[in-house]
């Protein structure tokens, strides 16, 4: 763990691997966040962490190495709904970068416009409890309404145990809706576990709920190389191969205890994908879809 003299936490490695996978050309990492930098855009005095500067030099670096063409930036939840520095991340990207908002329910139809200019494609609407003060189904659900005609879909992020009460929720909104993390399942339970079992059950009632299959550091307590993580979700990617998406999940926002390397999460990709075919879905097809879908 990296902590300055301001208390400010580093989540992520200044020495990521290269990996020894080379994505498709025009891949996307389709989860990854900034965090600043401060001076200019300070974090929400209601954040639950503060972290180091992770602004988009970094990201654009990384990605470099990685061999990733393009981003999508996920507003992360210590900006709370003040998404300057995911456009900004957007803007200095010369169009690579496309991003998902954190809005306030009682946001203006125009901000919402200027957030379409600015590169937003979506809203994200996060259910964890460490992160978050409240979670307004009712606002949320008028949110997910007033998008719709901008084209956007929305992006939930909770836990496996809050599933079940997610249900109606999620029935309700009418846009697609993409699944952080695959609702974070218990990935030991392996590929017919209880958790995956469920998640396969809510991708089952609607063909326009996608999922992250993201963040084996999060989700597999045994470590690099995932083997849990592998085995439970690579079905999911050959079952629903038109509606998931891969990334980095950089910054790694709370992992500074179990720190990833970047480049080992990379090589968890032609495993839970194993053919070009599911590769070119999961890293490019997917997300230009749902991401820039002028251009599919
Ligand atoms: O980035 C993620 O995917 C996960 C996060 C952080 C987060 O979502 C946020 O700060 O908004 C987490 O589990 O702590």
């Amino acid at each position: 763990m990296s902590t300055d003299e301001n208390g400010r936490i580093r989540s992520w490695t200044l020495t990521p691997s290269t990996p020894r996978y080379s994505p498709p050309a025009g891949a996307v990492d389709a989860h990854c966040h900034v965090f600043g930098p401060m001076a200019r855009f300070p974090f929400s005095p209601k954040a639950k962490y503060l972290p180091q500067d992770a602004g988009p030099d970094a990201l654009f670096a990384l990605r470099e190495k990685l061999g990733f063409a393009r981003s999508v930036i996920v507003q992360a939840s210590c900006h709370g709904t003040d998404n300057a520095a995911t456009l900004n991340g957007i803007a200095v990207s010369g169009g690579t970068c496309r991003g998902v908002a954190v809005v306030d329910p009682a946001i203006s139809d125009a901000d919402l416009d200027m957030l379409h200019a600015g590169g937003i494609r979506g809203v994200r609407f996060n259910f964890l409890k460490r992160l978050v003060d409240d979670a307004p189904m009712d606002k949320f659900l008028d949110i997910a309404k007033r998008i719709e005609r901008l084209g956007w879909h929305v992006v939930v992020y909770f836990e496996a145990d809050s599933l079940d009460e997610m249900r109606p929720f999620l029935a309700a909104i009418p846009v697609p809706i993409v699944i952080d993390h695959m609702g974070r399942p218990d990935v030991t339970q392996g590929r017919e576990g209880a958790d995956m079992s469920a998640f396969r059950t809510l991708l089952d009632g609607r063909t326009d709920i996608w999922t992250k299959v993201t963040c084996p550091d999060r989700l597999d307590p045994a470590g690099a190389p995932y083997a849990d993580f592998v085995k439970a979700v690579r079905p999911l990617v050959a079952d629903y191969q038109d509606r998931v998406l891969w990334g980095t999940d950089w910054p790694h926002p709370n992992m500074e205890t179990r720190i990833p390397d970047d480049g080992g999460l990379v090589e968890v990709i032609p495993q839970i994908a194993p053919t070009a075919a599911l590769q070119h879905k999961l890293l490019v097809a997917n997300p230009m879809r749902l991401y820039w879908p002028e251009e599919d």
